[in-house]
């Protein structure tokens, strides 16, 4: 792999039935992926230009609704509800919302704060493109644990998780203000998906400490690896520190899928032996992240500090 380039993979789903070959090479070449860099950017045949262009439009027009009725958007959860202003990153703001792929409640809840007759093409929008995210998260979920030999798990751990939808916006910083839009952090759930605008901002830290920026285009989305996925494979795969460097042209719109698990995650036997003693103890999700509450997105060891051994 060129290690200054993301790894890049093409999905289509026609081609790519479990049990093929190609899905078996691109299984490994995924799960290689994440056990090297933590992510991957997957060329998403699936997704069309409408759609992105759609998403994003009605995008801008969220965040340009005055902050009293952006701030009604409310939840108990960190990283749901209406986000913004922050000291230590005053670019960025963001609307978590709960996801279910077969029920349009919540975004219709969401979208009745802005739209008080409702407004379906928005929900309607974004739960197609959210459901683009989903499918690919799972598929690579998937496929890890298909190239692990650990089927079994997949279904288990599906059937246990919850999803929120994230849509981001970082506001261009003008002159001589800072350019931080988000911080260096690792992801504390277990998947992100994430598809941006067509504006640049997004950094990937590599093993080695270099900074790898993330190209977007309609077609490209990065999935990383949350610590609670990398606990989950005992220390295999990675999880990168990312960033998002504000442009001083425009401002970066992005929209992600946050994978979480209700319940405990543990590692699976099968990835413990000699050589690999268990390196996390069982720990539930919610906990932890109720846990990283206290020291925000700063701690970058969280899941080692919790319940590494
Ligand atoms: O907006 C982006 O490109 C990255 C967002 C991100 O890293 C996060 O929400 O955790
Ligand atoms: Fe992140």
């Amino acid at each position: 792999m060129d290690s200054t380039k993301l790894p890049i993979i093409e999905f289509n789903h026609k081609k790519l039935n479990p049990g093929s070959n190609s899905w078996k090479t691109t299984s490994d070449s995924v799960r290689r992926a994440l056990e090297s860099y933590g992510c991957l950017v997957i060329e998403y045949e699936e997704m069309s230009s409408e759609l992105d262009e759609a998403m994003f439009g009605l995008s801008e027009e969220l965040f340009g609704f005055p902050i009293q009725t952006k701030m009604k958007h409310t939840s108990q959860l960190a990283g749901f509800g209406h986000g913004g202003n922050f000291s230590a990153m005053p670019l960025i703001e963001y609307f978590g919302i709960e996801y279910d792929a077969t029920d349009l409640e919540p975004k219709k809840k969401f979208a009745g704060l802005f739209w008080p007759d409702g407004n379906h093409c928005f929900c309607e929008i974004l739960q197609s493109y959210c459901n683009l995210l989903s499918e690919m998260e799972r598929t690579v979920t998937k496929m890890v644990a298909s190239s692990y030999g650990l089927e079994k798990y997949y279904e288990p751990l599906i059937t246990s998780s919850f999803y929120m939808s994230r849509l981001m916006r970082y506001h261009s910083p003008g002159e001589n203000n800072s350019s931080i839009g988000l911080i260096p952090h690792r992801d504390k759930n277990f998947v992100s998906i994430i598809g941006t605008n067509d504006v640049r901002g997004l950094e990937i830290q590599t093993r080695d400490g270099d900074w790898i920026t993330f190209h977007p285009s309609p077609r490209k989305f990065i999935l990383i690896v949350g610590e609670a996925f990398m606990a989950w494979s005992n220390g295999r795969l990675y999880c990168p520190l990312h960033k998002v460097v504000a442009t001083r042209e425009r401002e970066k719109y992005s929209i992600g899928l946050f994978s979480f698990v209700n319940g405990v995650v543990k590692v699976p036997e099968e990835l413990v032996d000699d050589d690999n003693p268990l390196k996390f103890k069982p720990f539930n999700h919610l906990d932890f992240l109720d846990y990283c509450k206290e020291g925000g997105e700063k701690m970058t060891e969280a899941i080692q500090t919790y319940c590494g051994i």
